[in-house]
């Protein structure tokens, strides 16, 4: 267990999104848990329990209405610079090509350098598509493309990449090599990462660490410690100890509430 001053601290976050009629709707409760240095922590719940809240509100997309969160001890605003967000979909922009949809962050920050291109097209060679960079998102596939929407996360640096199911639109085999993929990009960055998954063994298989939520309001109702070795492999998922974790938040979370 880790003993450095966590990345990120959430402290009894709650958030009641108002109605424009009638009562509030609290989606979250209590949350409170830290985030070490480059610590990947899956999140998992069901549908509707707040995840994306959560991460809406550790992104700065969205303002908590109890509770705080700290980034290095300073609120979420001062620390955007730190966070980056991939979302389900890639949302790359058509007209731009591969390389200029990553260099987008550096264009936001005015570091368009010869440095950062480089960068940039480093990224791209990481996960696959240094023959890719002068191309078009439309003529990539969609794992391609959720690629691409990585290296744009990664390319300005930051501590702490939130993830919203970002391999949840792909199909099982290439959602399979994307598990594979960040878990390298992750073993080379070692970025702090929040991940939230519908997927349980997605979850158990890529983390250091799984959050429960349980509904509602969403809540943390458990924080399991996944001390498989590292790297992960495809043995991995065959072996007892991560059937029984799986199962044991499977329990957690109720069989009835088909998540696969
Ligand atoms: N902008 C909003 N205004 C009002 N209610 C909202 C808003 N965004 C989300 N909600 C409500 O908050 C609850 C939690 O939504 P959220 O998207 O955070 O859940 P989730 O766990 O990510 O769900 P899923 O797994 O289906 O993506 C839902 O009941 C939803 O209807």
């Amino acid at each position: 267990m880790t003993t450095e001053a966590p990345v990120i601290s959430v402290r009894d976050v709650g958030m009641t999104y108002t109605a424009r009629r009638g009562a509030g709707n609290t989606v979250l409760r209590g949350c409170d848990f830290d985030i070490a240095p480059g610590e990947f922590v899956s999140i998992v719940g069901q549908s509707g329990g707040g995840k994306t809240t959560l991460l809406k509100i550790i992104s700065g997309l969205l303002e908590n209405t109890e509770g705080e969160v700290l980034v290095r001890g300073r609120g979420v605003k001062e620390a955007l610079r730190d966070i980056a967000m991939v979302f389900q979909g890639p949302v790359l922009l058509p007209w731009r090509n591969n390389l200029a949809n990553v260099m987008l962050p550096m264009e936001f920050r005015k570091r368009v350098t010869p440095e950062t291109r480089a960068y940039a097209r480093e990224l791209l060679e990481l996960v696959g598509l240094g023959d890719k960079a002068e191309s078009y998102s439309y003529e990539l596939s969609g794992g391609m493309q959720q690629r691409v929407s990585i290296c744009r996360a990664l390319v300005s640096h930051p501590e702490i990449l939130l993830m919203d199911e970002p391999f949840g639109a792909l199909d099982a085999m290439t959602r399979d090599s994307m598990n594979f993929e960040l878990q390298r990009i992750w073993q080379e960055t070692k970025r702090s990462v929040l991940f939230v998954t519908h997927s349980i063994p997605e979850a158990v298989w890529l983390a250091d660490r799984v959050l429960v939520v349980g509904d509602r309001p969403g809540r943390i109702i458990a924080d399991i410690r996944i001390d498989l070795a590292r790297p992960r492999t495809k043995e991995t998922r065959y072996t007892d100890t991560f059937a029984e974790i799986v199962a044991d938040v499977e329990q957690l979370l109720g069989v009835e509430a088909g998540i696969s």
